[in-house]
C-alpha cells in the first residue's frame, strides 16, 4: 500500500503535538519511526492508522479495493470495515485481563473479514500469523496468564492475522528478549507489507529499517536512509546525546556507539 503523511497536524491538550508532517514511506518496506519520549510518534501512528482526524493535511493511501490507478484517498475517510481490512496498529499498551485464550485474541484480527452472518474463522489466517510471532506454543494458553514479552508476540499475531497491506507497529519490540527483537524486525523487514514502527532502539532501526523518520517536539527533523540520517549531529541535536556512529564489518549499516550522557546536561 503506497502512504504519504501531507502536512499532518494535530493538537492534543490545546499543543500541536504533531505539527506539519510530510512524509512518504517507501511502499513494501519497514520505515524506522523515532524520536524521543513525547516526541508525538504515537499520536502520529494513530493518525495514519486512521483512528485520529488530522486538523492539518491529510494520510492519503491507495485504496486496495479500488481499480487500479484510482487516486490516494486520506485514510480516515475509508468505510471502518475496509480500513480494519487494510490497516493494522499494534499499540502499546494491552488490557491483561480480557477472558479470553491466545487463540481467540489472534483470532479477533479476522473480524473485519467475518461475513454478516458467520461465526467463521480462518483458522489458517490464525495459525499463519502465530508461527510467524512464535507464538504457535501459546496457542490454547489463557491470555491473561502470559508474560509481557509473550502478550507482545500475540498482539504481533493478531495484528498479522488482520493480513493488513499498511502495518503500523508502536514500540513492537517492548518486552522482547534480544533474539525475539531481531527474529520479529527481520520477519516484518521481509514481509513486503508497507510498515511503520516506532523504535527506541536505534541500532535495531539502523540495522533493519529502509528508511527511517525522525521526530522531535511533533516535527520532522530528518527522513531517509538510516546511514544517512542517524548522525552524531543529528543524535546530540534531537537526542540531547554523544554518540559516534561506526559501521557494521559485515552489513555496513550504521552502529551507534554511546559515548557520553545527556549533551544537555554536560553543559
Ligand atoms: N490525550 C492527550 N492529551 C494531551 N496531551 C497528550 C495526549 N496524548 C498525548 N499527549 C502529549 O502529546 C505528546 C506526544 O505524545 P506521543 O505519545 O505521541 O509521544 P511518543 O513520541 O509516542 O512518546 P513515547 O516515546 O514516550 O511513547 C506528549 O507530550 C504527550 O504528553
Amino acid at each position: 500500500m503506497e502512504l504519504r503523511i501531507d502536512g499532518v497536524a494535530t493538537r492534543l491538550g490545546g499543543r500541536w503535538v504533531v505539527d506539519g508532517i510530510d512524509a512518504t514511506p517507501p511502499p513494501g518496506a519497514l520505515t524506522g519511526l523515532l524520536g524521543p519520549n513525547g516526541a508525538g510518534k504515537t499520536t502520529l501512528l494513530r493518525l495514519v492508522a486512521g483512528l485520529l482526524p488530522p486538523e492539518r493535511g491529510a494520510v492519503l493511501v491507495t485504496d486496495p479495493d479500488a481499480p487500479s490507478g484510482a487516486p490516494a484517498v486520506p485514510v480516515h475517510a475509508l468505510p471502518r470495515r475496509r480500513r480494519a481490512r487494510h490497516v493494522a496498529l499494534l499499540e502499546q499498551e494491552s488490557n491483561a485481563t480480557v477472558p479470553l485464550s491466545v487463540r481467540e485474541v489472534v483470532a479477533l484480527g479476522r473480524i473485519p473479514y467475518r461475513s454478516l452472518w458467520g461465526t467463521d474463522v480462518d483458522d489458517g489466517a490464525v495459525d499463519r500469523a502465530l508461527g510467524a510471532a512464535s507464538a504457535a506454543h501459546l496457542a490454547d494458553r489463557a491470555w491473561s496468564t502470559l508474560s509481557g514479552g509473550e502478550r507482545q508476540r500475540v498482539q504481533i499475531a493478531r495484528a498479522l492475522a488482520q493480513e493488513p497491506d499498511l502495518l503500523l507497529l508502536d514500540e513492537p519490540t517492548n518486552h522482547l528478549d534480544v533474539s525475539a527483537q531481531l527474529s520479529l524486525l527481520a520477519f516484518v523487514r521481509d514481509l513486503g507489507v508497507t510498515t511503520v514502527a516506532a523504535l527506541h532502539d536505534l541500532n535495531l532501526a539502523a540495522a533493519f529499517c529502509t528508511h527511517v523518520l525522525v521526530l522531535s517536539e511533533g516535527r520532522l527533523a530528518a527522513a531517509g536512509a538510516p546511514a544517512d540520517v542517524l548522525t552524531p549531529a543529528l543524535l546530540r541535536a534531537v537526542y540531547r546525546v554523544e554518540a559516534e556512529v561506526l559501521r557494521h564489518p559485515t552489513t555496513g549499516r550504521p552502529v551507534i556507539a554511546l559515548t557520553g550522557g545527556s549533551a544537555e546536561a554536560d553543559r
